[in-house]
């Protein structure tokens, strides 16, 4: 197969309520994916299909390689020290235990504790490795680094960096769009129940295009303007205030974020 994951007009709904309405993209393998969309866009619920851990009603789903899937928060008994959480996985999965894995994680640093004792970062850091027990070809993650300070973010991109670099593919849902224009080669953004986007980060912003906002402060009030033509925009603009005779005081310029972009698209306002 070409790609690591390919879905093909997926379906599902809960109930009476389509939540996934014929979601088609594939992932290459070897990539950083990532799934984006706002709360209750289907994020968790495509990534459960592909997992194969939820039915769906139509469509196609293949997934090329073994697959490692991070837990969620507060899957493991509050009392399971985490070396006895990793020999369990290595026992279901028939797998060794790759010590030089642990270490990378740095969960030698707390194996003396019970899960509940540990911090949002040790468990998230536990529950990739069990994700990895395995050595899977391609390894999910949800929304990986919510509730991490900067430190346990920045040591979490390193992680699935490396990971990269081994030829894995992985993919995430995440509402973190500094971590996705850092971290991730291509993105897929849900929105109502079907991609509106699949591509590159620089794709997007090309698509959305430049969207500068210009904040002007004059002696009269402020003024915003919205241009993808900053040059021309902003000389036309003061042409204008010299000629009415108008002082300005301060010029903002603002060349806009992945997450505007792609909150207009998700909105539906991006062509
Ligand atoms: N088990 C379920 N039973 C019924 N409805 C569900 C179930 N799981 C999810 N839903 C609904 O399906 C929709 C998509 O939920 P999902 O959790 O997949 O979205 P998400 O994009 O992952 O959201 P978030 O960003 O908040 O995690 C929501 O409207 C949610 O209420």
């Amino acid at each position: 197969m070409k790609h690591a994951i390919q879905v093909d007009g997926l379906v599902k709904s809960y109930g009476g309520h389509t939540v996934l309405k014929g979601l088609t993209f594939h992932i290459p393998k070897g990539e950083i994916f990532a799934l984006l969309g706002v709360n209750g866009a289907g994020k968790t619920t495509a990534l459960e299909c592909i997992e194969g851990l939820r039915k769906y009603e139509g469509g196609r789903i293949e997934v090329d390689g073994k697959m490692g899937i991070q837990l969620q928060s507060a899957s493991l008994p509050s009392y399971i020290r985490p070396m006895e959480a990793v020999r369990l996985f290595a026992g279901w999965n028939k797998a060794h235990i790759d010590g030089a894995m642990l270490e990378a994680l740095g969960i030698h640093d707390f194996t003396k504790r019970q899960y509940a004792e540990l911090s949002t970062g040790q468990k998230r850091r536990l529950h990739l490795a069990l994700a990895l027990i395995s050595n899977p070809d391609i390894v999910f993650l949800d929304e990986p680094t919510a509730g991490l300070d900067v430190e346990g973010r920045l040591s979490l991109h390193g992680q699935i960096r490396r990971l990269k670099a081994q030829g894995k593919t992985i993919l995430l849902a995440s509402h973190d769009m500094a971590e996705v224009e850092s971290l991730c080669d291509r993105i897929a953004i849900l929105n109502d129940g079907k991609i509106v986007f699949w591509g590159t980060v620089e794709e997007l912003g090309a698509k959305v295009g430049k969207r500068y906002t210009l904040q002007i402060r004059t002696e009269q009030g402020e003024e915003k303007v919205k241009s993808d033509d900053i040059g021309d925009t902003l000389l036309a603009l003061l042409e204008d205030y010299k000629a009415r005779g108008i002082t300005v005081l301060d010029i903002k310029i603002d060349r806009g974020s992945l997450e505007q972009h792609f909150i207009e698209i998700a909105r539906g306002n991006g062509d």
